[in-house]
């Protein structure tokens, strides 16, 4: 899928100034960028979400779970992921996906009594047995513990086998770690590139307008920090 000269206004305010990009057909891009760059804003208008100048082309199936999510109905947690059909391509998927985010603990419990965390593991099992071409996840790992953030990041990467995980991230080094490609929005345009190639120290001291520190590891695994 590929998108050109998307540019969004509020009012006479320019949110997103003409960004082109193309999402391929497997892999995981990690969005990041200053707040209220346009993250959110961008994932809207790919997800068909909110108007936009511009093309894009070849629309593909999508999921998109935004960063805030709310139950407004006292639904059990089976009966909702029970809404998601269960024919996805990948053998064992949703089994995985299950295990992995604990999901049996959270049978037979309403979704609106369970905790910050557990919901939005109830909300990522949902987005990710969905067997959409694109998975675009606004903040993903928001309210997850440690655990929980370790079996999300596995989950993706395996999920990346066989759809695009579009995820914005704070965090440079998940992004680092966890990329195929980044898109680092800034004011102007949308960088993209292997992790390598757009985190670098130059461009995240001018986007950020902050000192970011590049370190090795002894293995020589860059890591981040301000
Ligand atoms: N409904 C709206 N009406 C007016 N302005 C909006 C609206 N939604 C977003 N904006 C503005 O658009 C800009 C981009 O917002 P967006 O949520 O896309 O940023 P973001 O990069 O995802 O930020 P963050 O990292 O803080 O979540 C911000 O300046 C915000 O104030």
């Amino acid at each position: 899928m590929k998108f050109k000269n998307i540019k969004i206004k509020q009012g006479q305010k320019v949110i997103i100034n003409e960004y082109s990009g193309t999402i391929p057909t497997t892999g995981i891009i990690s969005v990041v960028g200053p707040n209220g760059i346009g993250k959110t804003t961008l994932l809207k208008a790919l997800a068909g979400l909110i108007p936009y100048e511009g093309v894009i082309l070849d629309q593909a199936t999508l999921t998109y779970l935004p960063q805030k999510n709310r139950f407004y109905d006292a639904i059990k947690v089976d009966e909702f992921l029970g809404l998601v059909p269960t024919n996805h391509p990948q053998a064992g998927w949703r089994k995985q996906v299950f295990k992995q985010l604990d999901i049996a603990d959270l049978q037979g419990k309403n979704v609106n009594t369970l905790s910050g965390g557990q919901q939005q593991r109830v909300w990522l099992a949902f987005s990710l047995i969905q067997s959409k071409s694109i998975l675009m996840l606004d903040e993903p790992l928001t309210y997850l513990d440690l655990k929980y953030q370790q079996r999300f990041l596995s989950l993706i990467s395996t999920a990346s086998q066989f759809c695009t995980i579009i995820q914005i991230v704070h965090d440079l080094n998940i992004a680092n770690q966890y990329s195929d490609i980044v898109w680092l929005l800034t004011v102007k345009t949308l960088l993209a590139g292997t992790p390598t190639q757009v985190l670098t120290a130059t461009n995240l001291n001018i986007v950020f307008a902050t000192t970011v520190k590049i370190h090795r590891t002894s293995a020589g695994q860059r890591w981040f920090s301000v």
